[in-house]
């Protein structure tokens, strides 16, 4: 069964924000991510991350303003320079909390848009540059645009054409299943396919973002599939609790002991002769 880490800014939303840390770990979990600790300081989280025996996962750099729509700032070629500033309070917040990966969001650009490639391209080169130097990964995520409509990266292959062109070891993909089945499918030949290059991945139901095993997927199937892959990262869960959050665990110990797909020889798509 693959690490958990708890999503504080979907699950344990019964508690305020800097609460949701004790909850996680009485919950069993080893580990948290969130969307951002920016409203607190740095060192107040930190606190509540030691108190609660957690390791943190991930979290993201600023994406602007989210309540006047921005969605991060690295495809926006006018915001260059608060771009920058963001990147570096992500990696001063890094710092201090102490996560290994921080997640740079692209910002609602037309993909098409020529000045906005050119700023996405300029942006993750920055923010590469600056992660390296401080010793964090970097990681970005093609998000669904029914989700966050307009989001420029929004394509996996695309973000794996973004990422040979920075080629640094520390700056990888960010794998959320849910996304990757609304856009493409195929979430475990992908798996397989991008395992090499996956820094970070994050676990909910298709289609209502809710509890694993709740949606179209076997989820429990992917889960093996992860562990048989090799990955020993964390998997952010990432998902909106249908009810109360420790109420809705019991998939996790669903998880455990299912065999991958590899591991019983089927699955691997292959049609040639002699395969029947
Ligand atoms: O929406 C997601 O999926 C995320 O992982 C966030 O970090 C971005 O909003
Ligand atoms: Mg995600």
């Amino acid at each position: 069964m693959p690490r958990f880490a708890a999503n504080l800014t979907m699950m344990f939303n019964e508690y305020a924000f800097l609460d949701r840390f004790q909850a996680a770990a009485d919950a069993g979990f080893e580990a948290v991510e969130y969307l951002f600790p920016y409203d607190h300081p740095a060192e107040v989280v930190a606190a509540r991350l030691q108190a609660a025996g957690l390791k943190q996962a991930l979290f993201n750099m600023p994406p602007g303003d989210w309540s006047k729509g921005d969605r991060g700032l690295a495809a926006l070629p006018h915001r260059s320079k608060e771009f920058r500033t963001a990147v570096d309070l992500g990696i001063r917040y890094a710092g201090v909390i102490g996560t290994p990966l921080l997640h740079m969001m692209a910002g609602i650009a037309d993909a098409s848009d020529a000045s906005a490639v050119r700023s996405y391209r300029d942006a993750l080169r920055f923010a590469a540059d600056r992660t390296g130097e401080a010793g964090v990964g970097l990681v970005i995520e093609p998000i669904n645009r029914r989700d966050m409509p307009g989001y420029f990266l929004n394509d996996f292959d695309r973000a794996l054409a973004f990422l040979a062109e920075i080629d640094q070891p520390h700056v990888r993909l960010q794998f959320d299943i849910y996304h990757r089945q609304i856009l493409h499918g195929d979430v475990i030949m992908a798996l397989r396919s991008m395992m090499a290059h996956i820094g970070h991945i994050q676990i909910a139901a298709v289609p209502g973002r809710n509890e694993p095993g709740t949606g179209e997927l076997d989820d429990a199937q992917i889960c093996a599939e992860i562990d048989a892959l090799g990955y020993t990262g964390f998997v952010g869960c990432e998902y909106r609790p249908q009810g109360g959050t420790v109420d809705g665990l019991g998939w996790r110990a669903a998880c455990q002991g299912v065999p991958s797909l590899s591991a019983s020889g089927t699955g691997t798509g292959s049609d040639k002769a002699g395969t029947r």
